[in-house]
């Protein structure tokens, strides 16, 4: 089912255009990675998503009306924006910290009732983190900081994630363990859109791929046609090989590793192979 619909985004930050006529469609329920080289214009596109910044041209449609027609409030209660990690000025623990997810959902004078707390500990419980509810948020570790805000967005009750490179400072079995509950989460039926820096990352929970380049859209298209070699090129332009595993799973080898172990291979044959495609 089309769900959000980009239709034909373009911005410019003063002179400088960073996104131009970009086209694309997610689905509910599933999960589309964004990928591309640094300043391609990844954030700024989820910025256009999340509603905070106005297109110069085209518009975002959330199941059929343009976000533009829509309050602030309003679409915090379908889209939630989940930052990289970052530190809060203050010591509140996780709980409340997750609590601040229901604010979008009260007048301005408010107490949490006791449905905000039971919704709260329900997105403790979905993203196994119930023992850390008491901990000071400034004392948890970044990929616990980075549950504790998908916990948050989910009790603001939204069903679509907006994440910006959820993975980044989290270490190696962290960003494992993040991108699995990512992927179960859309089993469930919610929507991510995260950006990401690992094609790799891509290929273990993306439905749909899109690579960015000068804030166009190079491909767009599930995993399997998206992630190849003559696209990984165009993008990150180093040469990376897709192998296939016994199981299936499909990995990048980068060129020049690959290089490294096995020196009788030509580097340039393989350089010319990629720059050709
Ligand atoms: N507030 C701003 N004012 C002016 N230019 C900006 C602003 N924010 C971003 N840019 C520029 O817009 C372009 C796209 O930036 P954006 O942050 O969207 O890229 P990105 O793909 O997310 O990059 P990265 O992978 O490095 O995070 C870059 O050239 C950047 O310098």
């Amino acid at each position: 089912m089309k769900f959000i619909h980009v239709n034909n985004i373009s911005y410019n930050y003063s002179q400088k255009q960073v996104l131009k006529k970009v086209t694309l469609t997610i689905d509910q329920g599933k999960v589309l990675s964004l990928l591309g080289p640094n300043g391609s214009g990844k954030t700024t596109l989820l910025k256009m998503i999340m509603g905070f910044y106005r297109p110069s041209t085209g518009q975002v449609i959330l199941e059929g009306r343009s976000i533009s027609d829509m309050t602030p409030r309003e679409l915090a209660r379908r889209i939630a924006y989940v930052p990289q990690v970052h530190r809060l000025a203050f010591s509140y623990r996780v709980m409340d910290v997750i609590l601040m997810g229901r604010v979008s959902r009260k007048p301005f004078f408010f107490r949490y009732s006791s449905k905000d707390r039971a919704i709260a500990a329900r997105a403790l419980e979905q993203l196994s983190i119930v023992h850390l509810k008491d901990r000071p948020y400034t004392e948890i570790s970044g990929g616990e900081r980075q549950l504790t805000l998908i916990a948050r967005a989910m009790a603001q009750g939204a069903d679509t994630f907006v994440l910006d490179e959820p993975v980044n400072g989290l270490d190696y079995g962290n960003q494992i363990r993040l991108l699995k509950q990512i992927a179960d989460l859309a089993e469930q039926g919610y929507t991510f859109i995260q950006t990401s820096h690992f094609p790799e990352h891509a290929i273990w929970i993306s439905d749909r791929v899109v690579m960015l380049q000068d804030g166009q859209i190079i491909a767009n298209g599930s995993t399997q046609d998206v992630i190849n070699g003559p696209n990984l090129y165009r993008l990150y332009k180093t040469p990376i090989g897709i192998v296939e595993a016994k199981n299936g799973m499909r990995v990048c080898v980068p060129r020049l590793m690959r290089d490294r172990h096995h020196s009788s291979e030509k580097q340039e044959k393989n350089n010319a192979q990629y720059q050709a495609a």
